[in-house]
């Protein structure tokens, strides 16, 4: 049985008479208890696909379920078994961080106490600020707070629309902990995100561009199918490299990556080539290396087909 199920769902906004396609036929389901990804750039439609399966807005076309109810038909009782954290900041900034709290276990008609249990762990780490208004707190805090309040009505289903976009470092891994602890505790959850990175923290993860899904895996088979060969390329003066690697006939794509520049070879060309056309340019202290491909690289070549 499927948590979600999205079968062609398009959605266009026209403003002005310019029509702007957000979400182009859409089609996959997440498991019940799954940690689904949703990965994709600024405007990929991740934020149009999470309000519509929360009932906040309706598609052009297709259908959606969540734990089996229709988004259109059912939506009152969808409310009450979904969890959503919008990307931008959802809480009333005037109201202190209990407040909040008891705000969002109010109109749900439950109580903070009653579901204390689910939300401890995130909550302690609150606690000490009970007192202090939503709108003065640090990004990672309001993130905890917002989830707090996402997780009052001990939702059966958590939308979490980019949860970690502005927060620091170590915010956003302590955040993933915590999905995963929520996780555990049976609770299916997408998550989106615009962060390559987070996508190995995931049971699956839909790769989004434009509207569109470019491959629905697991993080590990995302990356076992990338078929080509990678190099990781430096040098000492790694712009006068990148341009090089672009120009050569036998590069297929090349682009930064930490210290590295990335190089995808066509499908005929061997590193070998590629070494020697370089070492006849006398890069100084040039690097050429067999690369790891990351998600980052497939969704990268994903994004030229
Ligand atoms: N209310 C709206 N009116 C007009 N165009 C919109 C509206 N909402 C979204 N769009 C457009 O639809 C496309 C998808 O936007 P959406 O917000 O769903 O993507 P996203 O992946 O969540 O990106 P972001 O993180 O930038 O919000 C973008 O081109 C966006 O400009």
């Amino acid at each position: 049985m499927y948590s979600v199920e999205v079968q062609h769902i398009s959605k266009s906004y026209t403003v002005k008479k310019a029509t702007t396609p957000a979400l182009k036929d859409i089609s996959f389901a997440v498991k019940k208890g799954e940690l689904f990804g949703i990965i994709g750039p600024d405007g990929a439609g991740k934020t149009s696909l999470f309000r519509i399966l929360t009932t906040l807005l309706l598609a052009d076309e297709g259908t959606a379920t969540v734990e089996g109810l229709d988004v259109v038909k059912a939506y009152k009782a969808i409310r009450e078994q979904v969890g959503y954290m919008p990307g931008r900041f959802s809480l009333y900034q005037d109201l202190t961080v209990k407040e909040n709290l008891d705000f969002f276990a109010t109109i749900f008609n439950t109580s903070v106490e009653e579901n204390y249990d689910l939300i401890k762990d995130i909550y302690v780490q609150i606690e000490p600020f009970r007192d202090r208004k939503a709108g003065k707190l640090s990004g990672g805090m309001k993130q905890k707070l917002a989830l707090s309040c996402a997780l009052i009505h001990r939702p059966k289903v958590l939308f979490l629309d980019e949860p970690t976009t502005g927060v620091d470092a170590v915010s956003r891994k302590e955040f993933w902990e915590m999905l995963k602890r929520l996780k555990e505790q049976g609770i299916t959850i997408l998550v989106s995100t615009p962060y390559m990175d987070e996508a190995e923290m995931c049971d699956r993860v839909a790769l989004m561009q434009n509207g569109s899904i470019l491959s629905i895996d697991t993080p590990q088979q995302i990356v076992a199918s990338f078929a080509q060969t990678m190099l990781a390329v430096r040098s000492a003066s790694m712009l006068q490299l990148l341009n090089k690697v672009r120009a050569s006939s036998f590069v297929e794509n090349a682009y930064p990556s930490g210290i590295y520049h990335h190089v995808i070879l066509k499908q005929q060309a061997t590193a070998d080539q590629l070494q020697q056309e370089l070492s006849a340019a006398a890069f100084a202290d040039l690097e050429i290396k067999k690369g790891q491909p990351t998600i980052e690289d497939c969704f990268m070549q994903l994004m030229r087909i």
